[in-house]
């Protein structure tokens, strides 16, 4: 079963019904989480494990997240570590106090007020147990900044956050408020929460483990993007007219590059065919070009309905390299007036920005859009505008709640892309997909790796996959292929790395 990202309220709907059905105590998960990571930690910085002399700081929330920092208190002691535990004021609750209750035979426990700043002399350690899953409003500690500045700090303690690194939400990753902790090591209990996995909070969290506390799985959450089926990309036998004839739209001479990349993209995952239409005076330069991909010129929109009245042809992949101007929305009209289902990128989506509501009037529920940050932001202001900047409470808009009301309004599969990307179906279907932590591409952010992947899903489309299947597929194989690749990544090597990993994929089903 994929692995799935979990909001706060589903996180604490699983707890309630554990604890519902007898399966444990709230004391019991506290107990398990706190002991979990105090093992997670040793596991993960062998270094650390021996004890010893070895000192720790503990900063505790006025919640369970605070109890869960008790216990780990409580674990490190048994090993051997010194703790000097921090705690807020505030109404905790009784599986809280229970746990502040047995760590104060330990050692003492000093009042964290506002404007404190614990000593990390002789630190090796600081626990963030300040906030999880129940921040709701911003943090004002100095504390945050401590947790922040050791963080980034080379040397020096080393910062483990429990559940989320305390001012962050667990919904969107982002901050509550203008400041919070980051971390070098964050442990989520029982599931990642999508929190982590969204906009910069990967880079707040550092790295990220999971902590089992025994709890059952039950579903919940959101599906993170693994490898495709080996069976929905294969070919099993029959000739190129059974594998689908993508088409790709190309601009003017000079900038054709972008569409051409698209277009070996689209190939290269396996459509049968591909045809490149280019204007007329653009032919010369993409034939000295291409050999493999087919070329058509299609001087305007008229000639276009006309070429794409060819039954065989089965997807259109549109925008990249097209030019923004009145011409670009003529063909995307062109396109969405016939039958073939279309993927829509770059030009092609904002070449209607002063009137998205035309684009979305012409979509049809396996049509796929494909914006990036900047291009969402103009087909639709308002959602990105809930997600701009630090939200003021919790739990705050996401990246996910904005790809669907996006693929809602559009009535079309919206990839909302960037290392975490988001596809989202008008049908209200949603996964994610994470190029973070150990799956980082930061070489990925090339010219063209864009382009690349708009023809890995227009050939995927028109192999018949649906909209939704053809994204998730393609956004895992274009980041795999760029890990292949490897820093010094260009474009093209995207595509060309493709047929290894499909080798290796077919491998690993034997
Ligand atoms: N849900 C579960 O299954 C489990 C939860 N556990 C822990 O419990 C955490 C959630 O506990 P809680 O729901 O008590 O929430 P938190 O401990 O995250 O904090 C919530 C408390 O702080 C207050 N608060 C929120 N924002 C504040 C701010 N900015 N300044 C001051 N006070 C603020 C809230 O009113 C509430 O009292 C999880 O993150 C996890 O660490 C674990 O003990 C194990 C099991
Ligand atoms: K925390």
């Amino acid at each position: 079963m994929a692995m799935r990202v979990l909001t706060a309220d589903e996180m604490r709907a699983i707890e309630r019904d554990a604890m519902e059905r007898g399966l444990a105590t709230g004391r019991e998960l506290m107990e398990r989480a706190g002991r979990g990571a105090v093992r997670t930690i040793g596991a993960h910085w062998p270094d650390l494990e021996p004890g010893g002399a070895r000192r720790a700081v503990v900063l505790c929330g006025p919640g369970n997240n605070g109890g869960d920092g008790f216990v780990v208190a409580r674990h490190l002691h048994a090993l051997g570590w010194r703790c000097d535990l921090y705690a807020m004021e505030g109404a905790g609750g009784a599986d809280a106090a229970a746990m502040r209750a047995a760590w104060e035979p330990l050692g003492l426990v000093h009042r964290l007020g506002p404007g404190d700043r614990p000593s990390l002399e002789g630190a090796a350690l600081i626990v963030d147990a300040l906030f999880g899953t129940g921040l709701s409003r911003p943090v004002e500690l100095a504390a945050i900044a401590l947790l922040r500045e050791a963080a980034r700090a080379d040397g020096g303690p080393r910062v483990v956050a429990l559940d989320m690194p305390s001012g962050r939400c667990a919904d969107s990753g982002r901050r509550i408020g203008p400041d919070a902790a980051e971390a070098n090591l964050t442990l989520a209990f029982h599931a990642p929460k999508r929190g982590h996995y969204l906009g910069d909070a990967p880079d707040a969290c550092g790295a990220l483990r999971v902590v089992d506390i025994g709890l059952p799985d039950a579903g919940a959450g959101l599906p993170l993007i693994d490898a495709p089926r080996w069976e929905t990309i294969s070919k099993r036998g029959g000739h190129k007219y059974r594998h689908g004839h993508a088409v790709i739209l190309g601009g003017a001479s000079g900038k054709g590059g972008a569409a051409r990349m698209a277009a070996q993209a689209a190939l290269r995952i396996g459509a049968g065919l591909v045809t490149l239409v280019v204007p007329p005076e653009a032919i010369v330069e993409n034939a000295a070009r291409l050999d493999a991909v087919m070329l058509h010129a299609a001087g305007d929109a008229h000639a276009l309905r006309g070429f794409l009245s060819d039954a065989r042809l089965n997807a259109v992949g549109l925008g990249p390299g097209l030019g923004r101007g009145a011409a670009t929305r003529a063909w995307v009209e062109a396109v969405l007036d016939g039958p073939r289902a279309a993927v829509l990128d770059a030009d092609a989506l904002t070449a209607f920005e002063d009137r998205p509501e035309a684009l979305f009037d012409l979509l049809r529920p396996g049509d796929v859009l494909t914006p990036h940050d900047g291009e969402f932001a103009r087909l639709f202001p308002d959602l990105a505008l809930e997600l701009s900047g630090e939200a003021a409470t919790g739990p705050a808009a996401s990246r996910i709640d904005a790809a669907r009301a996006a693929a809602r309004r559009a009535g079309a599969v919206i990839l909302l892309k960037g290392p975490d990307s988001i596809v989202a179906a008008p049908d209200g279907r949603a996964a994610l997909h994470a190029a973070v932590y150990g799956r980082a591409v930061p070489w990925l952010a090339t010219a063209g790796a864009g382009d690349t992947l708009t023809g890995m899903i227009t050939g995927l489309v028109a192999r018949g996959l649906g909209g939704f299947e053809a994204v998730s597929a393609a956004v895992w194989l274009h980041v795999e292929a760029a890990r292949r690749a490897g820093p010094g990544l260009i474009a093209e090597d995207i595509a060309s790395a493709l047929p290894g990993l499909f080798r290796d994929l077919a491998a690993a089903r034997q």
